[in-house]
């Protein structure tokens, strides 16, 4: 016998005809109609409003994961305060409403498919409009835009900082927190949308859907992970995702000039240096080994990943760095050694199978916590997405680092 933690007899039309009691249990809402029985797991209920049209009316907002898409039902009391009642009642039961969050939300409309700004109109802020939090959009205007933001806010009215756009953008507002606020990035939590390209970072988080994302934001469970803290010729950086040297560097490199081809720009690029262009990337790593000692290396390499996580994308099964964890302490390496065009074939179709290019006797593997790459002739560097021009690069894990809403992995690492 299922136990219910309140009940409210609704009516599920305008006319007041058919009245039945809503339900909640300690795991689900419940209620029946002449036809049908429904029930939502209270972690999909997203939130729930009642109407300024007819104000005796509630709407119930859920997200029906097997579909992915949101469903909405409305029920009819007496009169606007029993309404105002069960609204309250719901959003106690399904979201930590007593929570007082204030969102600031930044939205990259070019990132990706430049669709931020319809997933913004048509998805994000509805649903925002079914809880109780306060939010302020702000819209990114070029690459200066955050650290010139962070710079002239205050930002610590905020208690949520959310990116609906590509890893690149969050990574500049953390960067740009602890140029500002050093010491202060832990007073946030932190949430990613993908519209971006890749969506690396979201992969991790359980939002690979942006209505699943959506759904981790308003619930606001969080868990800490760690960032990679990276120092350059110039300035101190901090990364979510990771920092790659050589092929795919380059690539970005060039691509940021066929932006108008959307997330297409990096096949099309990779594809002219691939025929036209195929070349050594020549280095030197330094990095520290388990007994604490300083490893070297020089090798001809593709390309040198430094990752944080598992470096996936959120358009396919493309995993880069399999062993990677976002909250493990440690920076996951992979290198590939200069070999064939055929090998980087391999190794693409390979890490296209969900990551099941490791075993390959050309790609190199390990676990640090810190390590310096000094290219010896292309000193350009791909931070989360973003282009950075530097003679060497020196990455350190910072543990624990950033709090994240989401859920990380089960797998208990
Ligand atoms: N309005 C704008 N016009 C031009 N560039 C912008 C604008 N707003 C932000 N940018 C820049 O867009 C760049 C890309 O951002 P973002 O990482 O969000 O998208 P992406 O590169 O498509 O995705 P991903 O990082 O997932 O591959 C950043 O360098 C950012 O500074």
């Amino acid at each position: 016998m299922r136990e219910y933690i309140y009940q409210k007899l609704v009516w599920l039309d305008e006319k007041h005809k058919v009245l039945t009691p809503l339900k909640v249990a300690i795991d689900s809402l419940l209620w029946d109609n002449p036809q049908n029985g429904y029930c939502y797991e209270l972690s999909l209920v997203v939130g729930a409003r009642t109407n300024s049209s007819d104000p005796s009316s509630v709407t119930v907002m859920v997200l029906d994961s097997i579909s992915d898409t949101f469903l909405f039902h409305q029920f009819w009391l007496a009169n606007p305060s029993e309404a105002s009642e069960l609204k309250e009642n719901l959003l106690n039961f399904t979201i930590d409403a007593a929570n007082q969050r204030n969102i600031a939300i930044f939205m990259n409309p070019i990132s990706g498919n430049r669709n931020g700004r319809d997933v913004w109109d048509q998805q994000f802020q509805p649903a925002l409009r079914f809880t109780p939090f306060r939010y302020s959009l702000f819209e990114t205007t070029d690459h200066e835009y955050i650290e010139e933001w962070v710079q002239n806010h205050d930002i610590k009215q905020f208690t949520d900082m959310v990116c609906l756009g590509g890893d690149g953008t969050l990574h500049l507002l953390i960067t740009a927190i602890e140029k500002y606020y050093p010491g202060f990035l832990e007073d946030f939590k932190f949430g990613i949308l993908p519209t971006g390209s890749t969506n690396s970072l979201a992969c991790e988080l359980g939002a690979r859907s942006i209505k699943q994302g959506i759904l981790n934001i308003i619930k606001g469970h969080s868990s800490k992970a760690d960032l990679l803290k990276i120092k350059l010729d110039s300035q101190e950086v901090l990364s979510t995702c990771a920092l790659v040297w050589g092929v795919p560097s380059d690539i970005c490199n060039d691509a940021q000039n066929y932006r108008f081809l959307g997330s297409l720009r990096y096949g099309v690029v990779g594809f002219m240096k691939f025929f036209r262009k195929w070349r050594k990337y020549k280095g030197r790593l330094v990095y520290e080994n388990d007994a604490g000692e300083n490893v070297e290396m020089s090798i001809d390499y593709v390309f040198v990943i430094a990752s944080n996580h598992r470096t996936q994308n959120s358009a396919n099964n493309e995993m880069l760095t399999p062993f990677g964890r976002i909250n493990d302490g440690f920076i996951d390496v992979q290198s590939m050694v200069y070999g064939s065009r055929w090998d980087i074939i391999t190794f693409l179709r390979k890490s296209a199978n969900k990551g099941s290019h490791t075993n390959l006797s050309f790609i190199q593997h390990f676990k640090t916590k810190s390590i310096t790459i000094e290219p010896a002739d292309f000193p350009i560097f791909n931070i989360d997405g973003e282009i950075y021009n530097s003679s060497r690069a020196q990455v350190q894990i910072i543990p624990q680092a950033i709090r994240y809403l989401g859920a990380l992995y089960d797998d208990g690492k």
